[in-house]
């Protein structure tokens, strides 16, 4: 008999819930939080109630009982640098992903929820493929301040999925193809995927690569320093601008791209500057993926909740098709990719990843 799976995605900007049946979707909705909504919250853990609450409402408004679940599914977060798989939550893990010096995400919320409701009818919660799968060449490591060495933080779960239906629709092994993955939800990663491993990838969390909805992306080191000895700001308030308070936000108070690109049609001359600065980092960064696949490059894919709207994905198209053929999966393919990476497990076909 098939498991049924309770998933839960808690993104920057969203929080995405489905239920499925074996790889069957039963159920699935996306709910959208606008930056005043996650901004009344100091940290991520503190957003733990508003979010399990919404997502027990959605599942009570549309008759789901929890009860009937199999297993909980969590989008996993900040955790020490894994390999690729799925892990069972597990007081370590959890300990790891409340500990705000650790590092601050929407994602660490997902296998905190997925154990609170696990652990209140009996059953398991897993991750799969958390944020910081890292499996970048130690070439791709280093900055030039050794004391600061590059970390992969970014949507691993989308771009494995992603990557891996490109290579099926094109009846090829992920470990055969090289694809170029940008991701363009409320943060940014473009990842090098060279036969089966994603071997650079900027920071989308911290900092590095195309600024995003919410988040700067790489700014001027030195100005950054300068910033942060003014006096005027606290460290919580720099991270903020980095994260959170980056990006669209920054300059046009929102983190909804959608509102932005209407704008932007409509003459807003901002929005419309703003939107193709997006867009222009995005390409350069693709750009610099193909340098690290040495221009050997099946296809680049842009994918995630931005990948939509058409004059982004416009816009970088005209910038980097000269690479390779562009092939676009808007939205995410997270939710399939949570279920699949639990079933493996549940039917023995994979063993559980244990965290340490
Ligand atoms: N139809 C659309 N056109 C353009 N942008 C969109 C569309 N749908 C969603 N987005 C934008 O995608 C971003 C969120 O992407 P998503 O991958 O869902 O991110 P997250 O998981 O970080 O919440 C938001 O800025 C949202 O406004
Ligand atoms: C922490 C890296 C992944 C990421 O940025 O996810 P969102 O786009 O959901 O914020």
């Amino acid at each position: 008999m098939n498991q049924k799976l309770l998933i839960i995605n808690p993104g920057s900007t969203s929080t995405k819930i489905a239920v499925y049946e074996g790889e069957k979707e039963l159920f699935e909705e996306t709910l959208r939080h606008t930056t005043e909504e996650i901004d009344k919250f100091k940290h991520i853990s503190d957003q733990e109630d508003f979010r399990t609450n919404i997502i027990l409402k959605v599942l009570k408004d549309n008759n789901i009982d929890v009860k009937q679940m199999d297993a909980i599914v969590g989008r996993g977060g900040l955790l020490k640098p894994i390999v690729s798989g799925t892990y069972n939550v597990n007081d370590v893990m959890l300990g790891d992903l409340k500990d705000p010096t650790k590092g601050e995400h929407a994602s660490n919320l997902g296998a905190i929820i997925a154990n609170k409701i696990a652990t209140s009818i009996g059953k398991t919660a897993y991750i799969v493929d958390p944020v910081v799968v890292d499996e970048m060449e130690e070439i791709a490591r280093l900055s030039g301040a050794p004391e600061l060495p590059r970390k992969s933080i970014f949507h691993a779960l989308n771009q494995k999925a992603v990557a891996k239906r490109y290579a099926k629709e094109n009846s090829k092994r992920y470990e055969d193809v090289n694809v170029i993955v940008a991701h363009m939800g409320g943060g940014v990663s473009v990842g090098a995927h060279k036969k089966g491993k994603i071997v650079d990838v900027n920071n989308a969390l911290d900092g590095e690569g195309a600024f995003s909805p919410e988040r700067s992306g790489g700014i001027p080191s030195g100005d950054l320093a300068r910033m942060c000895f003014s006096g005027k700001y606290t460290l919580q308030e720099i991270l903020k601008k980095i994260t959170g308070q980056g990006g669209f936000v920054a300059y046009l108070g929102t983190n909804d791209a959608r509102v932005v690109e209407k704008a932007a049609l409509e003459g807003d001359e901002k929005s419309k500057l703003v939107h193709d600065a997006m867009g222009y980092q995005v390409a350069k960064d693709i750009g610099a993926a193909a340098a690290v696949l040495n221009g050997e490059v099946d296809a680049i894919i842009l994918t995630g909740g931005m990948a939509y709207g058409k004059p982004i994905v416009n816009l970088i198209s005209e910038k980097v098709s000269f690479i390779a053929p562009i092939v676009v999966y808007p939205g995410e393919d997270e939710m399939l990719a949570l279920a699949q990476g639990v079933l493996r497990v549940l039917n023995g076909e994979e063993q559980v990843k244990e965290y340490k």
